[in-house]
């Protein structure tokens, strides 16, 4: 069960990584959101942030944090995100909530990734949250097909369409020990746009709750 007050004390406890003058990469989803909520608290001490999503975007204006382009920024010291899973490598499986494409962009443009989960997100292996994958729509199909030829079952997101007008499929079944190797399989299918492993570039530091582990 997804435990609502460790998210907030994960939430919190990271603001011990924002750094005065900073421009913040903040994630997306309910974590993410007490985090956002924490960061409006320091913010006449922060230059601003980046966002992964409309969702994020829309919160912290409503605190009047000011976000920036990425394209604007260059690269960023820190990013905090949630996670749907956390494996004991802190490889990750992300995109619950659809926004896998940016959260892997921002994170890719952070030099440190501080990930802030609930306990009940750690997994010895990654695979039993059902993986997400965004996919240009007219390739929903074609990548089905090929999913199921690697023995995972592939499930559309119906009603979905993410922050870049794509669909996701979320693939159940698949009990995932390589997933490395997965993530450079799965992406170069045609058609996908973003894995929601977070394996290639995993987190270096998750908070569980208050906890560094
Ligand atoms: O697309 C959504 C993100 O990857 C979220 O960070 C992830 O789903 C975790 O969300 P939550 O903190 O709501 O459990």
């Amino acid at each position: 069960m997804n435990n609502p007050n460790e998210k907030q004390l994960a939430g919190e406890a990271a603001l011990r990584y924002v750094e005065d003058g900073a421009i913040v990469g903040v994630g997306t989803g309910s974590t993410v959101a007490f985090f956002i909520d924490a960061l409006a608290g320091m913010k006449d001490r922060i230059k601003g942030a980046v966002s992964s999503s409309e969702q994020s975007t829309a919160r912290m204006k409503q605190h009047g944090i000011e976000v920036f382009d990425l394209n604007a920024t260059g690269p960023i010291g820190i990013y905090i995100d949630g996670a749907d899973e956390c494996d004991p490598h802190k490889r990750l499986i992300k995109g619950g909530g659809a926004a896998l494409t940016r959260e892997k962009i921002v994170a890719a443009a952070a030099q440190k990734f501080v990930c802030i989960i609930d306990s009940s997100k750690r997994v010895d292996v990654l695979g039993k949250f059902p993986l997400p994958i965004e996919v240009i729509p007219m390739a929903r199909s074609l990548v089905s097909r090929e999913i199921v030829k690697l023995g995972g079952q592939p499930v559309w997101r119906d009603g979905v369409t993410t922050d870049n007008g794509n669909w996701i499929i979320d693939v159940h079944g698949w009990r995932i020990t390589d997933p490395v190797g997965l993530e450079q399989q799965l992406n170069q299918l045609a058609g996908v746009v973003t894995v929601g492993l977070f394996a290639q570039r995993p987190a270096d530091v998750v908070l569980v709750g208050d906890k560094e582990i």
